[in-house]
């Protein structure tokens, strides 16, 4: 049987002593400022048995990571519509490319991107009754647990800076994908981003992934048809212009984030989530990378 806690030591103290850490988010205001030195892991395995290391109980702000929380949610309001609005395929490029988009009429690749994320976001505006309260609401219930909430504070530094976001929904809006008005939906955009979670309440609330679709307390969120799907996604589009690298080197769906966080899963076996605030050139983690890297190297365990 894999002794998890070992390997996570062994990745810890590894991780302790490197001083390539990479950058922490600077367009964001409110996210360049965290430590660098931060991290850490904690691992959720079938039986629901748990370990962590290091900084796992800190909480950090998830950025993209909520992308696929929106998509869950987006997915159980309008099912297969969804995918007329957005596609399906990796883009190959940054997180906030909009080229693909204006080549393409204004259908995003795909959901993990920025312009998908932010169609998904006009969905979830359009069918829930109180946008940010209902999301927050669902992500409580999947992670059994109501300390999770937004930081303010990192949403309105984004909404002040995140020009980028503002020109892809304007450019949605052109093109006729975008229903609502744009300041509303990059709202709720921006606040989904400032999630806060630790690697704890991570590895939890994605739990559901690896498990055909149902959270820890056994509550069905999606079908296993959904899960497959989403699984797929994280795999090809969770890393944008490194999905593939991520794939080659890490070998599990998985989703990363600018605060620096990355939630991974094998199917069947475990969930994880790691932490670390220094990005690499792509705006991945990058001591998270090398760190799930190691985990699924000296395990065996991934899904090739
Ligand atoms: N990759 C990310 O985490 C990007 C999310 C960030 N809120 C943005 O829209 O730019």
């Amino acid at each position: 049987m894999t002794d998890f806690q070992k390997t996570l030591d062994a990745i810890y103290k590894k991780a302790a002593c490197s001083d390539a850490r990479g950058e922490t988010a600077s367009y964001i205001p409110e996210l360049a400022d965290i430590d660098a030195h931060k991290f850490g892991m904690h691992l959720i395995d079938s039986d629901q048995r748990n370990y962590s290391v290091g900084d796992s109980n800190e909480n950090f702000s998830i950025q993209s990571i909520s992308k696929v929380l929106s998509l869950t949610m987006a997915l159980g309001l309008i099912g297969e519509d969804l995918w007329k609005r957005v596609g399906v395929e990796p883009s190959g490029d940054p997180f906030n490319h909009l080229s693909l988009l204006e080549q393409e009429n204004g259908i995003p690749r795909n959901p993990l991107i920025n312009a998908g994320a932010i169609v998904v976001a006009d969905i979830l505006v359009s069918r829930l009754k109180r946008p940010k309260e209902d999301f927050l609401a669902f992500i409580r219930n999947i992670a059994n647990d109501r300390s999770i909430s937004y930081n303010e504070r990192v949403a309105a530094s984004e909404k002040a800076t995140g020009f980028r976001n503002f020109a892809a929904a304007h450019l949605l809006k052109s093109y006729g994908n975008l229903k609502n008005d744009v300041d509303l939906v990059l709202d709720f955009y921006f606040h989904q981003c400032a999630i806060e979670m630790s690697c704890a309440q991570l590895a939890k609330t994605f739990f559901l992934y690896g498990n055909g679709g149902r959270c820890m307390q056994g509550q069905g969120y999606l079908n296993t048809h959904q899960v497959k799907r989403i699984n797929a996604l994280m795999l090809t589009c969770g890393f944008y212009d490194e999905a593939g690298e991520f794939a080659f080197e890490v070998g599990l769906p998985g989703k990363s984030g600018v605060g620096g966080g990355i939630v991974a899963l094998l199917p069947n076996t475990f969930c994880v989530a790691c932490w670390s605030p220094g990005l690499n050139k792509k705006g991945n983690s990058k001591l998270g990378m090398e760190a799930l890297e190691k985990l699924t190297s000296d395990t065996g365990l991934s899904i090739f």
